[in-house]
């Protein structure tokens, strides 16, 4: 589905990935990694927000800077921060946006939002403004967003971190229940305990790549050498 190969991508002086390759087909992938490791870039990279400088970044075989203009329905992305997503003054409109690109008329787009909201008995945020949401509740509407678009890749950056527990069980169970390829970045480890597959980056490399359960020890058992390495120094 998604393949990188061979990618470069620097930004201003800051190498981020010098030749990354990745196939990535498993349904459900995990992205692990310290703070600045590049899950975020490699989003940005997979759903053509930003290209290499060189390499391919491919999904299902189109090149991912062609991704909006011919098949903007093939990848969703869930940003980290709902602020740098959202374009629209109320929630109808916001789900309608990816509606539109599908084909539909601004009115079509809007009565399927509404009914789609009556569905998660959320009809009364129909016409709230984004504005008056909580952080929360914007990564809510992103969500929504995508399950309304049913794209074919859906890549989702740190979707956990702003969720109450219920909303959180919330984006498990439509998770679960999606039938489309989706890859997850965080650093809340035991949400990926069910995924096919874990890459743990590290400053733009793939330090280790596999079972989702053998990775995040490797990672857990690397950040306690770190914390103690670090507190024998202060002693
Ligand atoms: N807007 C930017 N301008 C310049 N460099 C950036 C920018 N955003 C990120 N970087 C750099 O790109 C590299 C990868 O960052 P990226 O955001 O992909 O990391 P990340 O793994 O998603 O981190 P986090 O866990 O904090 O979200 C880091 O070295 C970071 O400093």
């Amino acid at each position: 589905m998604l393949s990188i190969s061979n990618a470069v991508l620097t930004r201003g002086i800051t190498p981020v990935f010098d030749g990354l390759t990745l196939q990535l087909n498993e349904p459900r992938i995990g992205l692990i990694g310290d703070n600045g490791a590049g899950k975020s870039s490699l989003f940005r990279m997979a759903c053509g927000l930003e290209a290499p400088q060189s390499g391919s970044v491919t999904v299902q075989g189109l090149q991912a800077f062609r991704i909006n203009a011919q098949r903007p329905n093939l990848v969703g992305m869930m940003f980290q921060n709902p602020d740098d997503q959202i374009v629209f003054p109320t929630v109808q409109e916001e789900l309608a946006l990816g509606l539109t690109a599908t084909g539909l008329t601004r009115r079509e787009a809007i009565t399927r939002a509404r009914a789609f909201l009556a569905t998660r008995g959320l009809e009364a945020w129909a016409e709230r403004a984004i504005s008056s949401l909580s952080q929360g509740q914007r990564q809510h509407v992103c969500w929504l967003a995508i399950l309304l678009c049913q794209p074919a890749l859906i890549l989702l950056d740190e979707p956990f971190a702003s969720l109450d527990l219920p909303g959180q069980a919330l984006l498990h169970e439509d998770m679960a229940r999606a039938s489309q390829q989706i890859i997850v970045s965080t650093h809340v480890l035991e949400h990926l305990r069910d995924f096919d597959r874990v890459i743990w980056l590290d400053s733009g490399r793939v330090r280790a790549d596999g079972d989702a359960e053998a990775v995040c020890a490797a990672y857990r058992a690397d950040v306690a050498a770190r914390i103690a390495a670090r507190t024998a120094l202060t002693r």
